[in-house]
């Protein structure tokens, strides 16, 4: 699909998710921007009576609570942050549930931790509740859980959860609306020749080189875990457009098509709610180390892994597990359920599928992971 092709389809866009981030809901101080929250409400809101579905995702609950117990210093530790947080979700939702009911719109505040989507019970739960309310009208304002969320079980920004959840409901289309217009050639904020990048194709290691950090008091991750997010919800199919929270109208500009912010090309096949899942998981078991014909084959070719191409295993991990799989550079590059344990494929590694019935005594599956439970991360 071409840029302007997908920039086309945006405007069929039934269900976004939106997320904001603290640069642009708060000020220097942690205190509410007022008057940047209440266009980006009152923008949404217009969505919404287009007919459009909004799950939004938000940020700025620790900012705020530091604004508003004075606090002048990010917090350091997890437990100040947390405290932090506690107070200022309330305040956040305080001003959502005000401002969004003003134009009739009633909110709903969900707040998740990794371990909420990586447990496949917790994950269709979230799901179905999701999807509820959106039946129902409602809005969901999803946040990080981070007043209980410990560093094991925390996504850690809030851009990589936005991913998560356009993935969790199916979204359209993610926007993530920030204080810069999108991604640039390098930081805007250091670098005033930098220029805006209009779209990305592939999330090659340039791109990614590309990315800073955040130069803002209270928001996580910057442009790093921006282009995270994006390559997790363009491998499920779903474009993301980065763009700014500044300026007026950006949402209704890119749901008009228009060339605004940066649009992430999604990869060619919505991939199925089932696969998508496999990429939420803290837990994968094991890993699957392949050499660059088998890489190739599953990022290229959409093929499965046959035993031909493992050069090696990490870990002990039974049949069924939820696997890594790692290229010859040492990088990530699917995730899936293997067919057999960590045991018997260190045992057939590097033969051929016809082989399998010889070494093994038994042949259950041809391939080590098969292409219908595998999700490429790359
Ligand atoms: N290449 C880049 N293009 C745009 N912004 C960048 C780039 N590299 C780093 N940044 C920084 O990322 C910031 C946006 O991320 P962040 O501060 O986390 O905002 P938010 O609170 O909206 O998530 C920008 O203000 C900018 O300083
Ligand atoms: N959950 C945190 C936000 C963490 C985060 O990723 O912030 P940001 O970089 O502003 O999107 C909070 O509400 O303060």
């Amino acid at each position: 699909m071409t840029a302007a092709e997908c920039r086309r389809t945006l405007r069929n866009s039934k269900r976004l998710v939106v997320k904001v981030g603290t640069s642009t809901l708060t000020h220097p101080s942690g205190k509410l921007n007022l008057e940047r929250l209440e266009r980006v409400v009152r923008e949404l809101a217009d969505q919404v009576n287009a007919g459009r579905q909004v799950i939004l995702v938000t940020s700025g609950a620790v900012g705020a609570g530091m604004g508003r117990l004075g606090l002048k210093e990010k917090p350091r530790t997890l437990p100040e942050k947390q405290a932090a947080a506690a107070v200022g979700q309330g305040i956040l939702m305080h001003m959502y549930e005000k401002l969004f009911a003003e134009y009739g719109i009633i909110v709903a505040q969900i707040l998740l931790t990794r371990d909420d989507l990586a447990d496949r019970r917790r994950y269709l739960n979230a799901r179905h509740t999701l999807g509820t309310l959106l039946r129902l009208g409602v809005l969901p304002i999803i946040n990080e859980n981070d007043t209980v969320a410990v560093e094991e079980i925390r996504v850690g920004d809030n851009d990589t959860l936005s991913a998560l959840v356009a993935g969790l409901v199916d979204a359209d289309v993610l926007i993530l609306l920030t204080d810069s217009e999108g991604l640039y050639t390098s930081n805007p904020q250091t670098c005033p020749e930098a220029k805006l990048i209009h779209v990305v194709e592939e999330i090659t290691p340039e791109i990614e080189s590309l990315a800073g950090g955040s130069s803002s008091t209270w928001s996580t991750g910057g442009m790093v875990t921006k282009i995270q997010a994006a390559r997790l919800a363009t491998s499920f199919g779903i474009p993301v457009v980065i763009a700014s929270g500044f300026l007026p109208g950006q949402v209704a500009a890119i749901l008009r098509g228009e060339e605004v912010g940066t649009l992430f090309l999604p990869r060619e096949h919505r991939a199925q709610a089932r696969k998508r899942w496999l990429a939420y998981g803290p837990s994968v078991q094991g890993k699957i180390i392949v050499d660059a014909g088998a890489a190739r084959a599953l990022i290229h070719s959409g093929k499965s892994l046959l035993p031909s191409g493992i050069v090696s295993v990490e870990g002990e991990f039974d049949q069924g597990s939820l696997v890594s799989i790692i290229g010859p550079g040492g990088q990530e590059i699917a995730r899936g359920m293997a067919n057999y344990s960590a045991e018997e494929i260190r045992r057939i590694q590097g033969k051929k599928t016809s082989e399998i019935l010889a070494v093994l005594g038994y042949k259950d599956y041809d391939e080590v992971v098969h292409r219908d439970n595998l999700i490429i991360l790359v």
